[in-house]
């Protein structure tokens, strides 16, 4: 038996034709142009392609965009400066700031500091309370949502199925957990003190890997006919100096047993990418919402 191997290529585009299609509607409407500001620290290679195809994606679907680009030894103040300015320019629907970010600035002071209502990644802790208490109108991280979506892709429903997601990162392992109880998934988390990750990952239906460490699950680890998601993404060096990506999945093998599984590249990487731009056109809609309602009271008032 052979997985069916899910396309996350041609799930993004989905996704990106639907953000489109939004944003046309919502600016005929009336609304301004949806704008993501994506604010890049330091030179790492990998963080600047990757903020170059989002801005190039942001743009294809009909929004604006602004980059900004810190030295790597900018001070945390003038970090969280920019953030302030851009929580108060209108023009803004979204703002992003890559990660990783340097030593001398503190990630969650930065995350707290991006307003709610633009945090298009989803880390701020209002929007973290409000994905675990399961509200509406929260922004929810770009991968997790991406990685639902995939799923539902394969599956029409999957309340009551066992599923176990291997990390428990802030970015991608516990808001997906999050987002799989709320499916109503029975839903496990294993992490680096887990033991017996072997036989915890053989009983789930569903089981999304975001560890960082390549082919740590075997095929022998996974259930016959399981939904596999690796979120893993490693550059390793071949000898012709050239890179190749490899996910935390052994994927050869995981073939053979599970039922469906996402490649690396071209699965859950893209459909980050493509979640990011459907929630800043998620923050544009709701400033929309926001500012016809003021306008209606002001109309009232008068
Ligand atoms: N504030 C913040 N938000 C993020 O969402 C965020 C971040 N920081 N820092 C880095 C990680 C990583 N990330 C990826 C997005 C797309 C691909 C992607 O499109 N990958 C392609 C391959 C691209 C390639 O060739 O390198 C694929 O898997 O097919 C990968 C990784 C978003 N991240």
């Amino acid at each position: 038996m052979s997985a069916r191997i899910i396309d996350g290529r041609a799930l993004a585009a989905e996704v990106r034709n639907e953000v489109a299609k939004g944003v046309a509607a919502l600016v005929a409407g009336g609304a301004a142009v949806p704008e993501l500001a994506v604010v890049l620290i330091g030179d790492d290679p990998a963080s600047h392609v990757y903020v170059s195809n989002k801005v190039r994606q942001t743009e294809a679907v009909g929004m604006r965009s602004r980059r900004f680009v810190l030295a790597a030894d900018t001070p945390e103040r003038l970090l969280l400066d920019l953030i302030e300015q851009l929580n108060r320019d209108p023009a803004v629907s979204g703002i992003l700031v890559q990660f990783p970010l340097p030593p001398q600035i503190d990630a969650a002071r930065v995350v707290t500091a991006i307003r709610p209502d633009k945090d298009v990644d989803g880390f701020n802790p209002l929007n973290v309370g409000r994905t675990a208490a399961g509200m509406e109108g929260a922004l929810v991280p770009c991968t997790p949502l991406g990685i639902l979506r995939l799923i539902k892709s394969v599956h029409d429903n999957i309340a009551g199925l066992g599923a176990l997601v291997v990390g428990a990162s802030n970015v991608v392992g516990r808001p997906m957990a999050r987002l799989l109880l709320q499916e109503m998934c029975t839903v496990s988390i294993a992490h680096v003190r887990t033991t017996d990750l072997e036989r915890r990952c053989r009983e789930a239906d569903i089981l999304v890997v975001a560890t960082g460490v390549p082919g740590l699950i075997r095929g022998h680890f996974i259930k016959p006919g399981a939904t596999v998601i690796d979120v893993g993404i490693t550059r390793i060096k071949s000898g012709s100096g050239t890179q190749r990506l490899v996910g935390d999945v052994a994927f050869d093998e995981a073939i053979e047993v599970a039922g469906a599984i996402t490649p690396v590249p071209g699965g859950v990487g893209p459909m980050t990418i493509a979640c990011l731009l459907a929630n800043t056109l998620g923050a544009a809609r709701m400033e929309a919402a926001r500012s016809k309602a003021k306008e209606a009271d002001v109309t009232s008032a008068a």
